[in-house]
């Protein structure tokens, strides 16, 4: 939930600033869809009662604590211990899944700030720092402001039960215009199917995805884990690999606007095409690597003037974040201003 983000590929040409929904959303988990319920070997989850369509928000959930992506123990702890109980509770009966820190700079700091005679209990005190961080470092969730550049860590303790999955059945992610974390159903759940989400990117092969899923104390048992397939592994690498590469380039494009020839454009455009292809092939069409693949793409496509495919892509990248994120999404609105430029682009081409 808190790994590296992928290449921003959904950087605006249009305007950063566009109009969107209201941000009235409530604060809710669906409980009449799913229930939480203990799992043999993942400790708690949410499982669906009843099938869950495609697209539908299930979380919508305001944090109870999130502070900026630095913050330490001391004052996370202290975060905690400003909840009203009821929060306090919630935040106390998460799971806690990741070992002490080496780095115990932090106790030396929480005993120059603590009175004297709190030296007999110190010891505990130094403990309930510690579960308190565990437990921050198990459930927090990545939350991006508008801009994408500030980074905080938030506890929204009702999604923090769900449990992962690298093949998963839902997308979460937080929203900043409406400063909630939604989670989409990717596909049709069925009752009975417990709700995953990835705490990773999908695209990493099997062997990175287990050493970053060493954070959380698990060994992934999920299909693309246990049987790991050498031409599944090597299409991750590569879509991993490419997703890399339109992030450098768009980087570069982006630093030497004016210098990027046709060729160059042609050279970006041939990069998504097969990153496409390759999340498409893989079963990632659901997710919104896709989205911002896609979104990538309309633009090249009209630059080098493809303008069939960059509608049939700008269509697409509408659809993937209607499902993942909602229309109350910046990237949702991006991808429709998208889907405009490129009818407008295309009714022009017929005119001419
Ligand atoms: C965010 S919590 C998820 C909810 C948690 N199961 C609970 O009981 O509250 C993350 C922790 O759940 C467990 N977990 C999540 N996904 C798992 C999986 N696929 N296999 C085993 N354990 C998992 C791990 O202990 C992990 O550190």
């Amino acid at each position: 939930m808190t790994v590296p983000d992928p290449p921003d590929l959904s950087a605006p040409t249009i305007t950063d600033n566009a109009p969107l929904k209201p941000p009235n959303p409530g604060s809710y988990a669906r409980r009449d869809l799913y229930e939480e319920r203990q799992t043999p070997e993942s400790g708690v989850g949410a499982f669906a009662t009843t099938t869950i369509p495609s697209g539908t928000r299930i979380f919508c959930e305001e944090s109870i604590v999130m502070l900026p992506d630095e913050a330490g123990h001391v004052e996370l702890y202290a975060a905690v211990k400003g909840l009203d109980e009821e929060r306090k509770a919630m935040y106390w009966a998460l799971a806690a899944s990741t070992k002490a820190s080496k780095d115990v700079a932090w106790i030396d700091a929480l005993r120059e700030c603590c009175d004297e005679d709190i030296s007999e209990t110190f010891n505990e005190l130094v403990e309930e720092h510690e579960t308190a961080w565990s437990i921050y470092e198990t459930n927090r969730f990545t939350c991006k402001s508008r801009d994408g550049v500030t980074k905080s860590l938030g506890i929204f303790p009702q999604s923090a039960r769900l449990n992962h999955s690298c093949s998963p059945n839902v997308f979460h992610r937080y929203n900043p215009v409406i400063n909630r974390l939604t989670v989409h159903a990717l596909r049709d759940i069925q009752a009975g199917e417990e709700l995953l989400t990835s705490y990773i990117d999908i695209c990493h092969p099997t062997v990175a995805r287990r050493q970053l899923l060493k954070h959380w104390g698990f060994r992934c048992r999920c299909s693309a884990c246990d049987s790991p397939d050498d031409e599944e592994d090597y299409r991750r690498k590569r879509i991993e690999d490419l997703v890399n590469r339109m992030g450098n380039r768009e980087k570069r494009r982006v630093k030497n606007e004016g210098k990027w020839t046709g060729k160059d454009y042609e050279r970006d455009l041939a990069i998504i095409v097969k990153c496409i292809r390759l999340l498409e092939k893989e079963g990632m069409e659901e997710t919104d690597t896709l989205g911002m693949a896609y979104a990538a793409g309309v633009r090249l496509a009209v630059k080098v003037g493809e303008e069939e495919d960059a509608l049939k892509w700008a269509e697409k990248a509408v659809e993937i974040e209607r499902k993942c994120l909602g229309e109350d999404s910046m990237e949702f609105v991006r991808a429709g201003e998208l889907l405009d430029m490129a009818r407008r682009v295309n009714a022009k081409a017929e005119r001419s």
